[in-house]
């Protein structure tokens, strides 16, 4: 019998969903998809079939709460009439912090799942709400096997010198480098570019993704060599409410010399900055490109800007640069993003198709450019349900 996989992606305020069908060893497939946004305000659920087609949608009145818990046990039981007959043999999640323990995917324990509440820290945007899904699960089917897997892991191995804060050993010694996220995203994508693109998968890469989170990832012959974000998610590209790279001595600033707390630093820096806190107007990338106030479009100059920074830099870690890869909400859906931010690296020979970018093709870039330029949709839950079956197929084999 066929079996199925849910791969869940819970965030802040939205969770994406899919289920995936598998026959024995082939590629998952997917048979239904969906997403709840605006959980804590006024939830809104929509649920496609393989082919687009609204399979059910509903909406819950300002106020209403949906929790969790609420939520996965309504979700588990609809879909156990949405199977047609299929075995649901486990649910994936995306953690997004995995640290130094989790390099690869694993089955989730109570001794696995106190270890990721450990990293709650290092990632307060989005660990709360995945293991708040982990645990919503397990209360309402205790039975069903349940897969982590991280964003961290496709980086783990990274070069030594590419994971290293120049700070003394014994911090590092307690996990504090560079890690990395996205890598759910990345792994699809350095996947995807071997079947469409062997030749630039082989080379060097700089693969974007350009969401309200946002990292560009150095990939050499399809693995990881470096990436923007690093210990936490706040390292990098300007992204939605989220800084990017600022100096640390900055950080000392605020707490020694204007009396904040490290809790309003925290707010600041991870819900107050980034889109929004330069352009006052909203941390969406589509309302601020709409926008005619001024502080909109500084905050998109500063987007690029900022992107075509540490594109410069990852080519360095690269040696030279055969592809840029764009993707996520912004990198999949902008070409007036994905224009400003190539038109800073015509130095390093990129040169844009302007129509094919406006019309979102797959391959943007000039027949004559240097640098292959390409627009990849992610696919982060189909990486989840890949690494779900494999684990829980080994799983089976060893018992
Ligand atoms: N058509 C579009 N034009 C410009 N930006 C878009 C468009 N569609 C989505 N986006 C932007 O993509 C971002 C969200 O990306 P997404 O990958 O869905 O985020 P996440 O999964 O991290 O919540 C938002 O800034 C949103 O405005
Ligand atoms: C890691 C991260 O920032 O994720 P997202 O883009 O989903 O916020
Ligand atoms: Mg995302």
């Amino acid at each position: 019998m066929a079996q199925a996989i849910l791969s869940l992606n819970a965030g802040s305020s939205s969770i994406k969903f899919a289920v995936f069908k598998s026959e024995q060893q082939a590629d998952p497939v997917l048979s239904v998809a969906g997403k709840v946004e605006g959980i804590g305000t006024a939830p809104h659920l929509v649920a496609r079939d393989s082919r687009g087609a609204v399979l059910t949608e509903r909406r819950w009145d300002k106020g209403q709460a949906l929790t969790h818990e609420a939520f996965f046990g309504d979700l588990l039981d609809w879909l156990d009439e949405h199977l047609d007959g299929c075995d649901l043999a486990g649910v994936g999640h995306r953690i997004v912090h995995g640290g130094e323990a989790y390099a690869a995917p694993v089955l989730v324990t109570p001794e696995t799942l106190a270890g990721m509440e450990a990293l709650t820290p290092l990632a307060p945007l989005h660990q709360p709400h995945n293991l708040a899904a982990i645990r919503a699960v397990a209360d309402v089917r205790p039975d069903l096997a349940q897969v982590a897997c991280f964003d961290t892991a496709f980086h783990a191995g990274q070069p030594e010198v590419a994971r290293r804060f120049a700070i003394p050993h014994e911090l590092e010694d307690r996990g504090m480098r560079r890690y990395g996220f996205h890598g759910l995203s990345y792994e699809y994508i350095a996947l995807h570019l071997a079947r469409i693109d062997p030749s630039l998968a082989a080379g060097r890469v700089i693969a974007a993704h350009l969401g309200n989170g946002a990292s560009l990832c150095a990939m050499q012959g399809g693995r990881s060599v470096d990436t923007t974000m690093s210990f936490t998610t706040l390292d990098g590209l300007v992204m939605g409410t989220r800084s990017g790279s600022i100096d640390p001595g900055l950080i000392l600033y605020l707490l020694l010399q204007e009396g904040c707390t490290a809790e309003s630093v925290q707010r600041l820096l991870y819900e107050r900055s980034g889109l929004l806190g330069v352009s006052g107007v909203s941390s969406d990338m589509r309302a601020l490109l709409e926008s005619d106030d001024p502080r909109a479009d500084e905050a998109v100059e500063l987007f690029a800007y900022r992107f075509a920074r540490e594109a410069g830099a990852l080519t360095s870690s690269l040696g030279g640069l055969d592809g840029l890869v764009f993707t996520a909400g912004i990198g999949e859906n902008a070409p007036a993003v994905r224009a400003l931010a190539c038109r800073r690296l015509t130095w390093l020979g990129v040169v844009l198709d302007d129509e094919a970018n406006k019309r979102g093709a797959a391959l943007i870039s000039a027949p004559g450019s240097a640098v292959t330029v390409r627009v990849v949709p992610t696919d982060e839950e189909q990486m989840i349900a890949r690494h779900t079956l494999h684990l829980l197929s080994q799983r089976q084999e060893t018992t």
